[in-house]
């Protein structure tokens, strides 16, 4: 029935193993996305990295309310406002200072009132601050309103670990603790070359028989979005010896050389005649789509030759190299995956893994979207999940849990 998934997996993570040894790189922040972390990150300070006000309201010494009641209020004389960004004087026993969300708590203040239960339920304008304003306040617990120095992330804790994937709040973590750049894990390098006599110079209009290439700027904008480096150039051939030199240039600059086409059983199948001497086996995976594959290696670069359907590329990328990469090199991040109930029965090809495009409905069922047929290029635009049916599975009934990655 063809090499098993788990097994083809296994091939793919002994292929690129040495590239998880090569050296981290520094990055700026802006140039990390997707990115995993090479070191532990330590917060090199505290987070917020002082007390502050988590309110616009004034801030008191909670002690000057004496013995607080229900209802009991007091009257402050108003101190110098305080906002965000200013060094604060100590506030005066008695006093309330006027003080903004994220500005720090002056030293002899450990509360802060919301404005709107202040009476009045407003800031004193400066001529009421120069005449001695006053404001009465109904009695604050110690620490209301205030966001404690540390209480986020503490100065000296590990943040962020080794392998970690540097996705949007882990850089804005890094950006709040001071930090402009981060060692990571150097990105991938992927040569993306789609190869076919019917592939349309880009851009023209279609001559009978020809198509547009899509697989290009499909596993491209798919690498791109896992935070890999991925150039796609296209073969418009079935020339093995064209093939042959845009693989060996590619190399040169690559760490990893995909190929999408021309490795099933046609007369022309230009990948397989391009790398008939070469140290690249071709197989047929137990799964569908994505049953024809090459692996290997061109001029000592990792090669791996995806089939020509756009559905059947892009299923290798994320059933195949995605997880792969996930567990090898920490980045990019596995799909998220759970256990749903279909919306409609499935029937699927006995020893095969099939893996079928899907929606999440809002009722938490999964429904397939289009057939199980590899050229439904609308159909996986239409999709945000996979749905996969195991190889000794034929039929699924609707309403059977199936095993569903989110995409
Ligand atoms: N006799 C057999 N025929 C086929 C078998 C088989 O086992 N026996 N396997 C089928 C399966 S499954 C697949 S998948 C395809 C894989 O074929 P290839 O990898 O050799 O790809 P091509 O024949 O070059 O193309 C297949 C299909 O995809 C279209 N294509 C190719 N490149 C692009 C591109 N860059 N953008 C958009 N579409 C592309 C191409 O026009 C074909 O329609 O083989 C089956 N045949
Ligand atoms: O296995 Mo092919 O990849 O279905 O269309």
């Amino acid at each position: 029935m063809g090499t098993s998934v788990a097994d083809y997996r296994r091939s793919i993570r002994a292929l690129l193993a040495p590239l998880a040894q090569r050296e981290p790189v520094v990055r700026p922040l802006e140039r990390a996305l997707g990115l995993a972390l090479a070191r532990d990150l330590a917060a090199p300070l505290s987070l917020p990295p002082f007390d502050n006000s988590q309110m616009d309201g004034f801030a008191v010494q909670s002690g000057d309310f004496g013995a607080r009641h229900e209802g009991s209020v007091r009257q402050f004389a108003v101190a110098k406002p305080i906002p965000a960004g200013a060094a604060p004087v100590p506030l005066g026993v008695g006093q309330a200072a006027p003080i903004m969300t994220g500005a720090m708590l002056p030293a002899g203040a450990d509360a802060v009132v919301p404005v709107e239960r202040a009476q009045p339920p407003r800031f004193p304008d400066a001529t009421e601050l120069s005449d001695h304003a006053r404001v009465v306040l109904p009695a604050a617990e110690p620490g209301s309103y205030v966001r404690r120095a540390g209480s986020d992330v503490a100065a000296g804790d590990v943040v962020l670990a080794a392998g970690a994937r540097l996705g949007p709040a882990q850089l804005g973590l890094a950006a709040a603790l001071g930090l402009t750049e981060v060692p990571v894990r150097a990105p991938l390098r992927v040569a993306v070359i789609s190869t076919g006599a019917e592939l349309a110079a880009s851009g023209q209009p279609l001559l009978p028989g020809q198509i547009y290439d899509s697989n290009g700027t499909l596993l491209v904008a798919a690498l791109h979005e896992a935070g890999i480096e991925a150039r796609a150039t296209a073969v418009r051939s079935d020339d093995p010896d064209a093939l042959r030199a845009v693989l060996a240039d590619c190399a040169e600059s690559a760490d990893l050389l995909v190929t999408t086409g021309g490795v099933s059983k046609g007369a022309f199948e230009a990948t397989k005649l391009a790398l008939a001497d070469a140290d690249v086996e071709f197989v047929h995976l137990a799964m569908q789509p994505g049953g024809p594959q090459g692996i290997g290696t061109v001029a000592g670069v990792p090669f791996l030759g995806f089939p020509g359907n756009p559905v059947s590329c892009w299923v290798s990328w994320e059933v195949l190299l995605r997880p792969v990469l996930a567990e090898l090199l920490g980045s990019p991040a596995a799909r998220p995956r759970l256990r749903l109930p279909l919306a409609d029965p499935l029937d699927s090809p006995s020893g095969k893994l099939q893996v079928r495009r899907a929606r999440l409905g809002d009722d938490g069922r999964v429904s397939l979207v289009g057939g199980p047929g590899s050229h439904l290029l609308g159909a996986l635009a239409a999709s945000d999940a996979l749905v996969l049916a195991p190889e000794d599975v034929t039929e699924l009934d609707a309403g059977a849990d199936v095993e569903v990655w989110l995409l």
